[in-house]
């Protein structure tokens, strides 16, 4: 798959959209049994190589890339685009990590190698951004950016969360026009349970399953209730997987 798949091309937004308001997408890769991690957040890889491949083209298609604090401290992803041909010089994907309490670990790999690789600063890595609450403390808010990250502080809600409707103002303020949310969990469910931004507009625009064909069992994920009803506008086999592709109804 050296060329981004046409179906994504068709209902995900451009690396060049000229959309008034960010594009939020929500994607996760679950199992049949619903389940998006092992028992105690424990990673499984879910996808196979094609729909892995297409989760980093959808990456290299969004400004942003969005996950939890408990996802960042689990899996500690790199949440690059680099299976894609490095040929194609695609701009990189920017991490953005929610975390309220500032919990981010300085041993993480994507700030590891943001400060290991400053050949390839801007090019190939850019540097992680962390919203956080404007209640965390200044001395620690100095440690992280001292160490690389970028802190962006933010009014949290009565949950001590970052204000899944307020998401868009804030990537307006950073210069991002489109986001893919991957995760974990918690912060899907958030999203998924918050369907309107500050002005009242619809904040999610798209949702993208892989479903891979195993059973976890024990785990996490599954025990949602309350959900949007999702209108299914494409469906694609992917080696092993299906995804799907849906808007918020
Ligand atoms: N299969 C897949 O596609 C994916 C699977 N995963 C899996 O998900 C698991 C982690 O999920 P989970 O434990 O739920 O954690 P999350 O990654 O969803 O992080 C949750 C934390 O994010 C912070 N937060 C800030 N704003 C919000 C908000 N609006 N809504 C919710 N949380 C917010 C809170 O931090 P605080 O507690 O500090 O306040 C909260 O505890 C891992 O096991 C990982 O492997 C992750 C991504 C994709
Ligand atoms: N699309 C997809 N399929 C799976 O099977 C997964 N486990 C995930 N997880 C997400 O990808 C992140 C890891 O990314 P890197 O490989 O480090 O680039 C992980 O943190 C989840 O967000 N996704």
């Amino acid at each position: 798959m050296s060329q981004i798949p046409q179906f994504l091309v068709d209902n995900l937004p451009t690396a060049s959209a000229t959309t008034s308001r960010p594009h939020v997408t929500l994607t996760w890769a679950q199992s049949l049994d619903s389940k998006i991690a092992g028992p105690g957040g424990q990673r499984v890889i879910l996808s196979g190589p094609e729909s892995m491949l297409m989760t980093h083209w959808m990456r290299s298609v969004h400004d942003a890339i969005l996950i939890g604090v408990n996802t960042l401290i689990l899996d500690n992803p790199r949440l690059q685009a680099n299976l894609l041909p490095s040929s194609l010089n695609l701009p990189p994907p920017q991490p953005l990590i929610l975390d309220p309490k500032l919990r981010f670990p300085i041993t993480s790999r994507i700030l590891n190698e943001w400060n290991t690789k400053p050949d390839q600063r801007g090019k190939t890595i850019r540097q992680p951004w962390i919203i956080c609450g404007n209640d965390v403390p200044t001395e620690r808010v100095r440690e992280v950016e001292a160490e690389g990250a970028r802190v962006v502080l933010v009014k949290l809600d009565a949950r001590g969360h970052i204000p899944p409707s307020s998401l868009p103002t804030i990537l307006e303020s950073l210069g991002l026009r489109s986001v893919m949310i991957e995760g974990g969990s918690r912060v899907l469910s958030t999203f998924l349970h918050s369907l309107k931004r500050d002005d009242g507009s619809r904040l999610v625009d798209s949702v993208v399953v892989t479903v891979a064909p195993m059973f976890i069992g024990e785990g996490i994920g599954g025990e949602d209730v309350g959900l949007p009803a999702l209108k299914t506008i494409h469906t694609e086999k992917m080696g092993k997987d299906a995804v799907m592709i849906c808007e918020v109804e």
